[in-house]
């Protein structure tokens, strides 16, 4: 489960698919949660390294946003859209920067490899600058010409004086599973998945 954010809304998903998420999970630090009358352990990960723990196989499933996903590009099966923590990837820029007299643009992003892959399919070439977070305030100082980040209500952007200059995919976060526990543990985790997406689709799940 990736820490942050998601984990809120995939803890009440989860619940409402039946399972009986004891109140530690509300409120606490530990990294590592188990539920034994379910038979689980839940593994609490930084969002972008879910798909790593998934991959190596020690979480059989896992949550990870789509931009992790494209990001990660890990060996994952990814299996069904759970549709929350909806948000979408954009680029900005100030308003006053002018792309068409930008020959190698800087574009500053948590994504590399996304921001990359996304400026190689429009044949636009760029200069990409990794950082960690804050993104928005690279434009602001100089140290880029344009953001490639997650943006939800826009209030960063805006306050930030930044204007959306493209949308470029809408993300929500996936149910990925570890290809070998899926063929080990298929009944388990087909039973998972079919109570998370009666939930997701408006069932009660149960
Ligand atoms: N407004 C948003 N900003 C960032 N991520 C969002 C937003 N809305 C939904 N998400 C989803 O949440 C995930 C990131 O969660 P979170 O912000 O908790 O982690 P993080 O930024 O990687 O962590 P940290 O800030 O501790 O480095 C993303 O992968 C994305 O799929
Ligand atoms: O459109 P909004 O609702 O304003 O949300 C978008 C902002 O939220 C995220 O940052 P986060 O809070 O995770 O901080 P970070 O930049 O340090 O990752 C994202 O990177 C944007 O900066």
């Amino acid at each position: 489960m990736p820490k942050g954010r998601i984990f809120e809304e995939a803890v009440s998903l989860l619940r409402q698919a039946g399972y009986d998420l004891p109140p530690e999970f509300d409120d606490s630090r530990k990294l590592i949660l188990d539920v034994p009358k379910a038979n689980m352990r839940f593994i609490l990960s930084k969002p972008m390294d879910v798909p790593t723990y998934v991959e190596h196989g020690v979480a059989d499933v896992g949550v990870a946003g789509k931009d992790v996903m494209i990001e990660e590009k890990r060996d994952v099966y990814e299996v069904l859209d759970l549709k929350i923590s909806a948000c979408y990837m954009a680029v900005a820029a100030l308003p006053s920067y002018d792309s068409k007299a930008d020959i190698a643009p800087k574009i500053a992003t948590k994504y590399p490899k996304l921001a990359a892959g996304y400026f190689r399919e429009q044949g636009e070439q760029v200069e990409i600058i990794k950082l960690n977070g804050s993104i928005e305030l690279a434009p602001l100082v100089g140290l880029a010409d344009r953001i490639v980040d997650i943006v939800s209500t826009g209030r960063t952007l805006k306050e930030n004086g930044l204007v959306e200059t493209e949308t470029m995919m809408p993300i929500t976060s996936r149910f990925i599973v570890n290809p070998v526990s899926y063929r080990m543990k298929a009944g388990q985790i087909d039973d998972m998945i079919e109570r998370l997406a009666r939930v997701v689709e408006g069932g009660s799940g149960q």
